[in-house]
């Protein structure tokens, strides 16, 4: 896809890999709608992109994505304003195991429906223009994690997800490549997570075994990852593969090939 003029809704987008995310596509001549929940720091970074890229390049609006209506609004709005969103990146999550619903909430289900309003807007076969989605899994996708049973499991149902609504719009000629982002521990503030009890709470015991992984593989900048994002967007062909971005491997792709069913 040729980034120029296109429009991207990113969840999540106030700071640390959304933020990065937006600020890519902004480098692209694109223009980007930010959306989150913190709303100071939401206008901080619209502000900060102005004067970087210039008025009317980002616009940032205040939304809770697992309040369903916010989040309708939030696209109809778009669309009535911009006529068209292009690219899709759901990023909002949080990592809290006392509150594990609000965990799945915002992780899994809101992404779900968000994936849903775009793939109503973009499809080919009902009149849209077609489209981009990138959903922000997890290396948390392939692993056990005993400080984080349930971000965890929302990271697994991610990437479950994404393949296989990718897999619809394969076959159902929607002309919207869907992929999933898995990087390891990138240089954010939901790396502070671990270090609190209101977070981790029953599994915080185990909060010492991933710091010494953190410590042993090392921690990823959000520039890294918006390349790989770029990636998945610019590239117009993938659609249902899963990116992982390591500090060893760096951007490479979780194989598939074997059904193992078979
Ligand atoms: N930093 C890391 O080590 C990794 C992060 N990820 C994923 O990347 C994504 C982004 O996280 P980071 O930038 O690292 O953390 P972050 O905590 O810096 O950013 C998360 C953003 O999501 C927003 N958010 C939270 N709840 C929301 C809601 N209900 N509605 C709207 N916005 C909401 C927050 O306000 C915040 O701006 C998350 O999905 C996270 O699980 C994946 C792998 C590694
Ligand atoms: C935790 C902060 C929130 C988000 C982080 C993010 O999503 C990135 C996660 C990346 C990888 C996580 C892997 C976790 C793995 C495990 O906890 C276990 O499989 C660790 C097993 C062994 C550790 C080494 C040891 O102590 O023997």
């Amino acid at each position: 896809m040729i980034l120029k003029n296109k429009f991207g809704l990113i969840t999540g987008a106030s700071q640390g890999l959304g933020k990065a995310f937006a600020e890519a596509l902004l480098k692209k001549d694109a223009k980007v709608v930010m959306m989150d929940i913190n709303k100071s720091e939401g206008e901080a970074t619209k502000a900060e992109f102005d004067k970087k890229y210039g008025p009317g390049r980002a616009s940032f609006i205040s939304c809770d994505v697992t309040n369903q209506i916010q989040l309708k609004d939030t696209f109809n709005k778009v669309v009535q304003e911009f006529g068209r969103i292009d690219i899709l990146c759901n990023n909002a999550g949080i990592n809290n195991e006392n509150m594990w619903e609000k965990t799945i909430a915002v992780n899994l289900v809101a992404l779900i429906q968000a994936s849903y309003l775009a793939v109503q807007h973009m499809r080919h076969d009902h009149g849209g223009q077609g489209g981009n989605i990138v959903n922000v899994a997890s290396m948390s996708s392939f692993l056990p994690a005993a400080h984080a049973p349930v971000y965890t499991a929302s990271k697994h149902g991610v990437v479950g997800f994404t393949r296989s609504l990718a897999e619809a719009s394969r076959l159902g000629n929607y002309g919207i490549c869907i992929n999933a982002l898995c990087p390891s521990f990138v240089n954010t503030s939901i790396l502070d997570t671990i270090n609190h009890k209101e977070n981790l709470g029953n599994f915080y015991q185990f909060k010492d075994r991933v710091k010494n992984l953190i410590n042993v593989i090392g921690v990823l900048e959000t520039s890294e990852i918006a390349t790989g994002f770029l990636q998945l967007v610019e590239d117009g062909k993938l659609n249902g593969v899963v990116m992982k971005i390591t500090p060893s491997k760096r951007i490479h792709f979780e194989d598939y090939q074997n059904n193992p069913c078979f």
